[in-house]
């Protein structure tokens, strides 16, 4: 681009459009931006519909900092022999995954992948991450190593080298750098427009092209940061994706408690022993995480709260203990398509310990793995976090 066509923008232009969305500032630097950041978002779930509307506000909003449209991917699938697609374009409204919210119209659907990452300077992920390997592998060798990435994914890449962040993932299979977005957020309030908080954790990376020139911490409050989604920007990005991943296996704990019918007092056990395991997991296999953002960071003990009390996995939990359903036929009859996560990874979690020989240390996460695929009475979990020995041969 030459150099006539660049954006010159003070920090006052952007700390003006920040504020309007935002209420930090910027260091009163001069800021020049190659051109304004183009945004795309890949998924149209529940989650990924409602980041792409945030989104879209955001980058019509700020145009200094944002190209206005935003294209999102979407698995096309037919609704009433229609494509999804063409209702979220023409209706604007996503009405298999997001029903009755209204979208911008600047957010554009489109069902091919690589078209809808073409040019694209910022990657927003966000697929219940069961996708994510086909995902990327179809992105490999079509994305510019300049591009910068948020994953707002829940879950775990196991495999036999180990467990890895998705974030990681990301990175290492694209080469681009990748940060994480995880809160207390279940979509529906936010796609409301309800107040909540989250958390973005973004490290700069080693070669990082200078402010105005490349992504950093207040281009991606700019992009996030709503009058209803308030956003905080962090470094500890394996601290918030740990957390993400693993308060939904808690969560389905929480299910099977209250669908037995035993109240807030087993609930809140359950989320207890599951924050220690949670906070254990990341010192023992992601020693560079920080206790503190589990309780101090929306990401952390605020997500694991919400999504016990609300989300689809204590849903998924409390429907299994109710009907006696197995956890893919529950969170099929409840979730009209949805993923529940916790089914995935408490078996990546249990596949991971056993690798280690360290299942006994996560009595918790191991309780709901050997509830889920192996059919152990839910009713025997405060005696199997005490004791998981004792019920490793009970069928
Ligand atoms: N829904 C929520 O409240 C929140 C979800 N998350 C996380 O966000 C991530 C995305 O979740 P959601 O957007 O809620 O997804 P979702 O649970 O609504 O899943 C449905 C999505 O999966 C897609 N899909 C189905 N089959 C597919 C295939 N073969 N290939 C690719 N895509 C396919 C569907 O088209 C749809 O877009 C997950 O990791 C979740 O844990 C995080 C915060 C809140
Ligand atoms: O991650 C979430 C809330 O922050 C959503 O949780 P569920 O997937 O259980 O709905």
């Amino acid at each position: 681009m030459a150099a006539t066509d660049r954006l010159n923008i003070t920090s006052d232009i952007l700390n003006a459009s920040m504020k309007r969305s935002t209420s930090s500032s910027s260091s009163g630097s001069t800021i020049s931006l190659d051109h304004p950041y183009k945004v795309t978002v890949i998924g149209s779930g529940n989650w990924g519909t409602t980041i792409a509307k945030v989104v879209a506000e955001n980058t019509r909003i700020n145009p200094q900092l944002f190209a206005e449209e935003v294209q999102m991917w979407v698995f096309e699938e037919k609704i009433d022999g229609e494509n999804l697609t063409e209702i979220i374009n023409t209706q604007h409204q996503n009405v298999k995954y997001l029903p009755d919210i209204t979208l911008p119209d600047n957010l554009v659907a489109n069902p091919d992948l690589l078209d809808a990452v073409k040019g694209a300077d910022i990657l927003v992920f966000n697929i219940p991450h069961q996708f994510l390997r086909r995902i990327v592998g179809t992105l490999k060798g079509h994305v510019s190593l300049t591009v910068r990435a948020i994953s707002c994914l829940k879950g775990f890449e196991v495999d036999a080298k180990g467990v890895q962040l998705l974030s990681t993932y990301i990175t290492d299979e694209l080469n681009i750098e990748c940060g994480a977005l995880s809160g207390a957020n279940l979509a529906p309030e936010v796609a409301k427009e309800h107040w909540s908080e989250t958390t973005v954790a973004y490290h700069i990376p080693s070669d990082f092209r200078g402010e105005g020139k490349d992504v950093d911490h207040n281009i991606l409050k700019a992009l996030f940061h709503r009058p209803y989604f308030h956003v905080s920007v962090i470094e500890d990005v394996a601290g918030i994706s740990i957390a993400g991943a693993l308060k939904n296996v808690v969560a389905l704990g929480c299910g099977f408690v209250e669908g037995l019918g035993w109240g807030n007092n087993a609930s809140a056990a359950i989320q207890r022993v599951g924050l220690g395991e949670i906070i254990k997991f990341g010192q023992m296999f992601f020693p560079e995480s920080r206790v503190e953002t589990f309780y101090q960071e929306s990401a952390g003990v605020a997500d694991l709260i919400t999504t016990c009390s609300g989300g689809r996995n204590v849903k998924v939990g409390k429907y299994m203990a109710k009907t006696g359903l197995d956890a893919l036929e529950a969170e099929k009859e409840l979730l009209n398509g949805q993923s529940a996560q916790g089914i995935i990874t408490c078996k990546e979690v249990h596949e991971w310990l056993e690798t280690c020989g360290l299942l006994t240390e996560f009595p918790l996460f191991e309780a709901v793995y050997q509830i889920v695929y192996n059919n152990l009475p839910m009713k025997k979990i405060p005696d199997m976090i005490v004791d998981l020995d004792a019920f490793a041969n009970l069928e």
